[in-house]
């Protein structure tokens, strides 16, 4: 089942069972889910199947980074079992890029591919350790410029840089964007957060949304009212 919903809800379980019970409580009309690295190599390419036959379009969140060869192939895979939208690490480069890109256009296969550019848990602090001497925001702007050069569909990047990647890569360039805090959720560990409605406002195309849906005892309720924050504007 296709969406227009720009609501992906983070399905950060350490099971198959647990994983599969929120889903169970969700609806595919009105979000899209994702799944990460605990839950996929717990459970393996299952957890895409089960969500499938449920009805929703899943974002493979694996961030895959590593020589072009091995990221093409595995970019493969992923468009191969229906994935919706699949991430590399916009670090990996150009040729890595473009060699996902180029895996995917020869085989004729359709599936978002885009770029996680500076996680929201990364400062310049962090920046600095590993040899980067700009500012998040510098960095993101350049590999955003880096990923969108490459033939990605779009970066992964928090809300607060949205505004510019706009700018800079068009409205039609996607800006998944984490970090995202409806007013009635906590922060919790996410330091750069934004609401849903300012996240749409700067420019975002999709906002993934983990705890303050799927750890509300009414996750549908929840999610109501991200809809109704984000239809009042
Ligand atoms: O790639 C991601 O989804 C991601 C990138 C990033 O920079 N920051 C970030 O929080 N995420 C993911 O977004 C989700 C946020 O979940 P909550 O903080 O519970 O809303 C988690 O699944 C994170 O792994």
């Amino acid at each position: 089942m296709s969406t227009a919903s720009p609501l992906i809800i983070a399905l950060d379980y350490a099971s198959l069972d647990a994983a599969l019970c929120m889903a169970d409580r969700l609806d595919p009309s009105r979000c899209r889910l994702k799944v990460g690295k605990e839950l996929f190599t717990r459970s393996g390419p299952d957890v895409i199947e089960a969500l499938h036959g449920r009805g929703f379009e899943v974002f493979l969140d694996l961030k895959f980074h590593d020589i072009p060869n091995t990221v093409a192939g595995a970019v493969q895979a992923a468009a191969e079992q229906g994935v919706w939208m699949v991430n590399v690490h916009a670090g990996g480069g150009r040729r890595m890029m473009e060699a996902a890109r180029e895996r995917l256009d020869r085989r004729g296969l359709t599936m978002h591919l885009i770029a996680v550019t500076v996680l929201t848990s990364m400062e310049e602090a962090d920046l600095a350790e590993v040899g980067i001497s700009a500012t998040p925001a510098e960095q993101v702007e350049r590999l955003a410029l880096l990923a969108r050069d490459s033939g990605m569909d779009g970066v992964v990047s928090s809300a607060w840089e949205a505004r510019r990647l706009k700018e800079l890569c068009g409205a039609d360039f996607l800006k998944v964007t984490p970090g995202i805090r409806p007013g009635f959720a906590a922060a919790g560990d996410q330091r750069r957060v934004m609401s849903p409605a300012d996240a749409m406002s700067a420019g975002s195309t999709h906002l993934v949304v983990g705890r303050p849906v799927t750890r509300a005892e009414e996750p549908m309720e929840a999610l109501a009212a991200i809809e109704a924050e984000l239809a009042a504007g």
